[in-house]
């Protein structure tokens, strides 16, 4: 099973060796992260990348094994930026010279980048940002801006106190006219000293939600007061303003300039498969420790898991977990066949790559949020502990649903994107990829349910075309609907609701089917296949509320804790006194406890101002 969750022996050998890495390097410790301040926190953050980057270079790590190492680090910081999107943007909308000039620093670390595009003001509506970058032909240089507060760049990671260089996204200026959004490359802080360089004003923006994790990480501040940069930092794959003044745009669609997001997105479906495993192997394995009442004649009480509401609202879970592991691996596909594709300006697939990054970028990440709040829940009082491991999960999470596209804005793309499928269909036109199914409108539209019989709903094919009808349905009723609106736009706005709804019915007939897929390959292991089956079958039954899944939970129960030992997660990487390999809890919970800096004297600072007095006055009083 562990090869099955890791996509390959290979990939469960690196894992294995990067996370033993960090489990046994006592710098890479977070079990008092969470008791840190937001200062000390960060300068742990500082340390942690320097060893890992001191690491990666003793050990001749791959760019794989030193993801990976980033990874089981688990600790938010501006590497984060400076490798997900720094180098990406970069990567995809410099030219051949601007990436052999910036990459070449950026991969020895001589420099440290992040992305800013979003401002105070506006972070959904990339088209609406303010900063403006104005070109001067007397200097060959683009001036860059921050015209009104709400201009401010917030929120890109490491902008606070770390990074040195960013992409900025600004309104290009040349000739009077604005072009609209292009990146830029900026240089923000001296590399003698990491001051900030004249005209720049930048700092933190402020702690976020929970304590420990991502409050590691200096989401920053910045405004700019006509900061001069050449105008070679303008990266020009996309468009190019000549020495003269002139804006010439490349024969690359302007989307592209969204592509880095395009990128982080997929791998942001990986991420909440990840989070959602680790969730769901901390309830799972605290669910089979744990007992509660039913006990015999004084015998043992009985073990959580086996309550059937416990399993009705864990095993879904554990079934989304696999479901979104598996079409990650296939997004990753998808991306790499569009890059490739793009290199030879071969665009036909990028609508398809925006939507269905944007769709399961929504659609996984929401899901995994609900998802670890309620394992917390499921874990009774002491999933509400930090050493649960479980809050800390849930403040790093939860964001996703926001960063890299907020979900509803990014559901509507999908939906904008099914709308014009439909339309095309009605056209004649027969739509591919992953709406292909819509090209079967008549038999879909009018066919009865194909499942008749308990067992029918076991029936992979029978399941693939409940939830195409179901999808195409929502989407053509949409479509009608919005036909009968005064305007398309109109329309659309009304229905947007609805238009969410088509649109995530239609990702989860991608996510269903791409399971589907993966049961049609050969996997490994005996019994491997039967289990996976049977967490398709639930994963795609709990979607529509079947009366199927009580006998498939039964029948998933006694192999509930090995198929979380199959994310094959350490100790350390869980973080978590509930979710320990050897089920110690107790003394887990125990242990943890005497951590926290409240337990460092017997009698607590502020006994004799507040409380002592307090207690002396009550005595006194009650002596009268
Ligand atoms: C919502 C949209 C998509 C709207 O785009 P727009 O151009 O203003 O308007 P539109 O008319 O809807 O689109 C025009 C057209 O562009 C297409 N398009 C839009 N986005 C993409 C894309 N990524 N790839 C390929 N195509 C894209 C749309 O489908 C439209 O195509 P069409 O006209 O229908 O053929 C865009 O503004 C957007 O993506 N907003 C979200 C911003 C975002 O994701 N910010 C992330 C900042 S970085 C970050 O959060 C880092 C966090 C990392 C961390 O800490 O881990
Ligand atoms: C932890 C974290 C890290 C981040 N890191 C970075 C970074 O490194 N670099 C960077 O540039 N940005 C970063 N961001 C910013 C992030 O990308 C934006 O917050 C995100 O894109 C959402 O945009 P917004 O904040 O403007 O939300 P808004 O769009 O203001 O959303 C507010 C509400 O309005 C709704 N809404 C907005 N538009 C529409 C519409 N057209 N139709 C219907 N509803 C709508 C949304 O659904 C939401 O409910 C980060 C954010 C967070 C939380």
């Amino acid at each position: 099973m562990k090869v099955a969750w890791a996509g390959s022996r290979h990939a469960v050998e690196v894992a294995d060796r990067m996370a033993c890495l960090v489990a046994s390097d006592p710098v890479f410790r977070k079990d008092t992260r969470t008791m840190l301040s937001r200062k000390e926190l960060f300068k742990d953050t500082l340390k942690k990348a320097a060893h890992a980057w001191k690491r990666t270079v003793e050990l001749h790590l791959t760019e794989e094994e030193a993801n990976l190492l980033r990874l089981y680090i688990d600790q938010p910081g501006y590497v984060d930026l400076h490798w997900v999107m720094f180098v990406p943007a970069i990567k995809g909308q410099g030219t051949e010279e601007q990436q052999k000039k910036w990459l070449t620093m950026a991969y020895k670390f001589q420099i440290i980048g992040t992305y800013a595009q979003t401002e105070l003001g506006h972070g959904s509506n990339v088209q609406g940002l303010e900063t403006t970058a104005t070109f001067d032909p007397s200097t060959d240089e683009f001036i860059m801006h921050s015209p009104t507060l709400t201009s401010s760049k917030w929120w890109p990671g490491g902008l606070g106190k770390t990074s040195t260089h960013a992409v900025v996204y600004a309104r290009l200026i040349t000739e009077g006219k604005d072009y609209g959004i292009h990146g830029f490359i900026m240089q923000l802080r001296s590399l003698d000293d990491h001051s900030p360089l004249p005209g720049i004003t930048i700092g933190d923006i402020g702690g976020k939600f929970g304590s420990g994790a991502y409050n590691s990480m200096d989401n920053g501040v910045m405004r700019l007061d006509h900061v001069r940069i050449p105008r070679d930092q303008m990266l020009m794959r996309l468009a190019q303003v000549t020495r003269e003044g002139k804006y010439v745009h490349s024969d690359v669609p302007k989307q592209l300039l969204y592509g880095t997001m395009v990128y982080v997105r997929q791998t942001i479906v990986a991420d909440a498969s990840r989070a959602l495993s680790r969730a769901v192997c901390i309830a799972v394995r605290y669910g089979a420790i744990r007992k509660q009442f039913g006990s015999k004649a004084g015998g043992p009480e009985t073990q959580v898991l086996n309550y059937k509401t416990q399993q009705s609202r864990l095993f879904p879970f554990l079934a989304s977990a696999y479901a979104f592991r598996f079409v990650g691996q296939w997004l990753k596909w998808l991306y790499t066949d569009v890059t490739q594709k793009l290199e030879s300006k071969d665009f036909s697939t990028l609508p398809e790559a925006h939507a269905c990054t944007a769709g399961l970028k929504s659609v996984t990440t929401s899901a995994t949020a609900d998802a670890i709040e309620e394992c917390q829940k499921l874990c009774g009082g002491h999933g509400y502990l930090n050493s649960s491991g479980l809050p800390e999960l849930f403040a790093v999470n939860l964001p996703a649903c926001t960063y890299e596209g907020d979900n509803v804005v990014l559901l509507l793309q999908v939906a904008r994107f099914l709308m014009k499928t439909v339309s095309q269909v009605a056209s004649g036109k027969q739509p591919v990829g992953t709406t292909a199914y819509m090209g079967n409108i008549q038999h879909l539209m009018q066919c009865k349910s194909v499942v008749n019989t308990v067992e029918d709903w076991l029936n992979p094919a029978a399941i693939k075309e409940v939830f195409e009808a179901r999808a195409l349905r929502m989407a053509v009723n949409c479509a009608q609907n919005i036909s009968k609106a005064p305007s398309q736009e109109e329309g659309f706005s009304e229905l947007s609701p609805d238009l969410v709804e088509a649109a995530v019915a239609h990702v989860q007939l991608i996510i269903v089917t791409k399971f589907i897929e993966k049961l049609q390959e050969d996997i490994l292991g005996h019994g491997v296949k039967e289990q996976l089956q049977k967490l398709c079958g639930i994963y795609a039954l709990h979607l529509i509320h079947n009366e199927r899944l009580g006998k498939l939970y039964a029948q998933v129960r006694p192999n509930a804790v090995a198929l979380v030992d199959a994310f094959d997660y350490t100790d350390h990487y869980l973080g978590s006194a509930l979710g320990r390999y050897d089920g110690d809890v107790y003394s887990a919970l125990y242990k943890e406890a005497w951590k926290d800096p409240l337990n460092e004297t017997v009698v607590p600072d502020g006994y004799q101002e507040h409380l002592r007095p307090l207690l002396k006055q009550q005595l006194k009083l009650s002596r009268l």
